[in-house]
């Protein structure tokens, strides 16, 4: 679903990624671990379109990203650390201006649904997103993917920032999208919810792939302490 071919990207003549082989089945949740610069969000920024590979394919369902970038991008959903909404739109609003972009039209009831769906509570469907925290930020997000009916689903630290509650609902919710059938990518420093939620974990260093593992084959400890050896 999620895969990546001998994926590089260079900035100039710093290789940010390099080779990058990877596959993400539907259903599956990999977890991307690496220090600030190993080149996480480069490898999801080529899933998304938003920089080209220096050489090598990043493909969503078959669909070469470079190649078509308008079949990926309707098949694929991204919430980054902080969900950029309207703040002046309800979140109801917000999600039905954002299922339009991606060509659904859905009714009022509809669009509760996967607010709900998401974990947001029912009374702050109709509010402005300009007061929501940023877990509340988040739900709109998986709302956005659920309206959506995205394949794929790319995460940028989700985590990040939130209070250990908000941060279990969030697993939570991913745990539901991957039992739909959603390959998800996420790139994360949260070793602890890496280990959770992902099906496999992988470590990045300088731009490569250098560890996969299965996150049953180890606790959270020791998890970490491979992070550290590696890194
Ligand atoms: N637009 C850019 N222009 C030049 N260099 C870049 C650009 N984007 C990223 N880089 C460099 O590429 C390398 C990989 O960065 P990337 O943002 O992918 O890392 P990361 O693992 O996501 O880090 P973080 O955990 O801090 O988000 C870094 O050395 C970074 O400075």
């Amino acid at each position: 679903m999620i895969e990546a071919k001998q994926l590089s990207k260079s900035y100039g003549d710093h290789l940010a990624l390099r080779n990058l082989d990877i596959y993400i089945g539907p259903g599956e949740i990999f977890a991307l671990l690496g220090q600030n610069g190993a080149g996480k969000t480069t490898t999801i920024n080529c899933f998304l379109g938003f920089v080209s590979p220096s050489s090598g394919d990043a493909l969503i369902a078959g669909a070469s990203v470079k190649d078509n970038p308008q079949e990926s991008k309707k098949m694929l959903a991204y919430i980054p650390e902080t969900v950029m909404l309207y703040p002046n739109l309800t979140g109801i609003e917000n999600l039905a201006f954002f299922s339009s972009l991606a060509g659904f039209t859905y009714s009022e009831d509809q669009l509760k649904s996967f607010l709900s769906k998401a974990g947001l509570q029912t009374l702050a469907h109709t509010q402005r997103v300009g007061g929501f925290s940023k877990g509340m930020r988040q739900k709109v997000g998986i709302a956005i993917a659920l309206a959506k009916k995205a394949k794929a689903l790319f995460l940028d630290e989700p985590t990040s920032g939130l209070d250990p509650k908000a941060s279990n609902e969030f697993s939570e919710i991913l745990t539901e999208l991957s039992a739909e059938g959603t390959a998800i990518l996420m790139a994360t420093h949260d070793i602890f919810r890496a280990k959770e939620v992902a099906h496999r974990v992988g470590i990045m260093k300088e731009g490569q792939l250098v560890s996969q593992l299965s996150a049953n084959d180890l606790s959270a400890n020791e998890l970490e302490k491979l992070y550290l050896q590696t890194i």
